[in-house]
């Protein structure tokens, strides 16, 4: 056995369960092994030697000091403290465990020392010796949170692919980056696994290619937000021993954790034990029996440490435990606990800006966030979102098929209702119709997809892989091919099977508002999704477009609407999509329909024309009005967009 295996025995042989019996001590070789591809918990050669040629480039301490989190409780109830006046320090090269019950305060912390949130934090951040510059300190960290967020059409290849483009750019050529993904895939034991689409993978596989993704560009400290919630133990102890082989590159790796074993809880270096917002321990995993001894809290024969601590912080053994814990860690001031406390200044003296800061976070370059250019992040942004239409062909051709059945459908029905003069009514409400499928099929379609793409794009773009201007824009470009195809074979098939007038002038105008249409259905979709979830948005998405059905002349023509509510007629889109359908099919002073009955009361065009009050030559104004209001959406969504970002830190 290896050194590393025998030292995973030495843990479990040790903790075992048994806290009367536990003296975790540290083992001298900090890996005690990752599974590789098959597993097996011992370091392979390639792992030991991606860990000796990939160092990071410098190694980082945090430390923070009376740290409050405050958030709003809600409407007229004030304010809450999540996390109270606490202090720590997480040095270099170590795993560092963030435990505590559940609403401690783990992930708050997380999002505080990480920088993904800002707002209603006080206290100070730290980073080797300096007040942490959050541009800088974003360089060198990433956060990798609870939920997967990967691509699933992608392959796990694929997904590293797009990530070393984002990350390295043109740094490196493709054989440099495919051999550098080589090696991160086999290190994390993921090669078997490079061609499976990541909706495939399991939960550990998941997380392992959370954390490949991110190696790329070899953060020197990495936040996991519950790297082991739903995994199995073989799991769990996967991604646990994975983590510790990275901190052997001298990255310091912080991590919550839920009620880990014993052996897992035994491979974490520090931990920093949370409940109510309040440090009640923080030192090394070594330490923490002996800690709690001290304190007159030994932990009971046959019980998992891990489980203890969780038991105390929820005050299970009495509510006084836990005042006297804080004050037994002196809310996370003391250094009694920590391994080495000699080698570590006191938290007091750690914020003096004048001593050298390791010339990490020294020197404030002010450059963009990201590491690659605006168009080359569009560019792979847009090859991305090519993927994902292949991949998707399941959802491409059904957008192409409604479009087709739902033209043959309301063709049958309308059949040559365009040229005849008696139908005049009846293809009048077949444009109407025409213009509520665009709206809502398109609109529909943003709603339900935006918001699983709002959380992958939330951490991407923390993690800085590109800019949000990039992303708007590539977003708005990558769907243009496929909804604009649907909505030309939905003209045409309607256009013909309809009977409407045989001019090539004619149909560019209609399919042209019915193209500006279905753009501004997604806009609305784009806006809806960014703000609200799935469920809200498809009941808020549709009240966004009855106000512009009631003020689009249909049903009540705009001169009967009443005068204080007209400026509403003058907003609505719809009013100005279906005025330019009429102006296509009935404007252009078209000659007189030909009439099968006896009478046909709407024979002359312009008849209808005054009596829906919708005018046929003003083509171009309602043109005008379409292509403002997408402007005026696509900079909406773009503004909420950038708010709801903002709002979120
Ligand atoms: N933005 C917020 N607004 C209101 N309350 C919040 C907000 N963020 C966190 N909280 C509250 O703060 C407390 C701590 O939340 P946090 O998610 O940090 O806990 P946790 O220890 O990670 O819990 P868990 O282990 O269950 O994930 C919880 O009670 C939570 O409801």
């Amino acid at each position: 056995m290896s050194l590393a295996g025998a030292a995973v025995e030495d843990c479990r042989t040790q903790l075992n369960g048994r806290c009367d019996e536990v003296e975790l001590r540290e083992t001298g070789d900090k890996t005690p092994g990752v599974p590789g591809d098959g597993g097996g918990g011992i370091v392979t050669q390639h792992q030991e030697s991606f860990v000796k040629s990939a160092p990071i480039a410098s190694s980082v301490e945090l430390r923070f000091d009376s740290l409050t989190y405050t958030v709003s409780a809600g409407f007229r109830k004030g304010t809450k403290d999540i996390l109270k006046n606490i202090c720590g320090i997480f040095p270099p090269s170590q795993l560092i465990a963030i435990m505590g019950p559940s609403g401690a305060g783990k992930s708050s912390l997380l999002d505080c020392l990480s920088g993904y949130r800002i707002s209603g934090l006080k206290g100070r951040v730290i980073v080797n010796s300096r007040e942490r510059d959050l541009d800088e300190f974003r360089r060198i960290s990433c956060y990798i949170q609870q939920d997967d967020r990967l691509q699933p059409l992608l392959t796990v290849r694929e997904n590293m692919d797009i990530a070393a483009d984002f990350k390295l750019g043109n740094r490196l050529d493709r054989s440099k980056k495919d051999a550098l993904i080589r090696d991160i895939l086999s290190t994390l034991g993921l090669n078997e696994a490079a061609n499976t689409r990541s909706s495939m993978l399991s939960g550990g596989q998941k997380k392992r290619l959370s954390i490949a993704l991110e190696l790329i560009n070899n953060p020197s400290v990495m936040f996991l937000d519950e790297p082991t919630t739903g995994l199995d133990s073989s799991s769990c102890s996967q991604v646990v021993s994975l983590l510790r082989l990275l901190t052997r590159q001298g990255r310091t790796i912080i991590c919550t954790i839920h009620q880990p074993s014993a052996s897992l809880f035994a491979m974490f270096d520090q931990v920093y034990l949370l409940s109510r917002g309040c440090c009640l321990y923080q030192g090394s995993t070594a330490n923490l029996i002996p800690y709690l001894s001290k304190l007159n809290f030994p932990c009971p024969k046959y019980h998992n440490p891990a489980d203890y601590v969780i038991e105390l912080a929820c005050g299970e053994y009495g509510e006084d435990k836990i005042g006297m814990l804080i004050e037994g860690s002196e809310n996370g001031r003391t250094l009694e606990w920590m391994e080495n406390q000699n080698l570590i200044e006191p938290i007091e003296s750690c914020t003096d800006d004048r001593r050298s800061g390791g010339g990490l976070l020294c020197c404030k370059r002010k450059r963009g966030m990201q590491d690659t250019s605006f168009c080359y992040q569009l560019g792979v942004l847009l090859r991305r979102g090519c993927i994902k239409i292949k991949r998707d062909s399941t959802l491409t051709y059904m957008r192409l098929i409604v479009n087709v059945i739902v033209a043959l459908m309301l063709g049958s029905i309308y059949i040559n209702a365009g040229d005849d003069g008696s139908k005049v009514l009846d293809n009048y409400n077949l444009l109407f119709s025409i213009l509520i499928h665009h709206v809502f099929s398109s609109m529909m379609l943003n709603i339900l997809t935006f918001p699983m793409e709002m959380s992958i794009f939330l951490k991407e773009h923390f993690n800085r892989w590109y800019s949000f201007k990039a992303y708007f824009l590539s977003v708005n470009i990558i769907d243009l091919p496929v909804a604009s195809l649907g909505c030309i074979i939905f003209s045409a098939i309607m256009y013909f099977m309809t009977g409407q007038p045989l001019e090539t002038r004619r149909f560019l105008m209609f399919t042209g508002a019915s193209l500006l249409t279905v753009y501004i259905a997604q806009s609305i979709g784009f806006i809806v999704g960014s703000i609200f979830s799935v469920v809200n948005g498809t009941f808020v998405g549709p009240t966004f477009v009855v106000p512009a059905m009631m003020f689009s002349g249909f049903g009540v023509s705009v001169k009967d609407i009443p005068r204080h509510l007209r400026w509403g007629a003058e907003v609505s889109y719809l009013r100005y999509a279906l005025e330019a359908y009429v102006a296509a099919i009935y404007g252009m002073n078209r000659e007189n329909l030909d009439c099968p009955d006896f009478y046909c009361h709407y024979r002359k065009p312009k008849k209808l024309l005054t009596e829906i009050s919708l005018s046929g030559d003003r083509f171009g104004f309602d043109i005008t009005a379409l292509v403002g209001t997408l402007l005026a959406m696509r900079f909406a969504a773009y503004m909420l967009l950038r708010l709801k970002l903002w709002a979120l830190r």
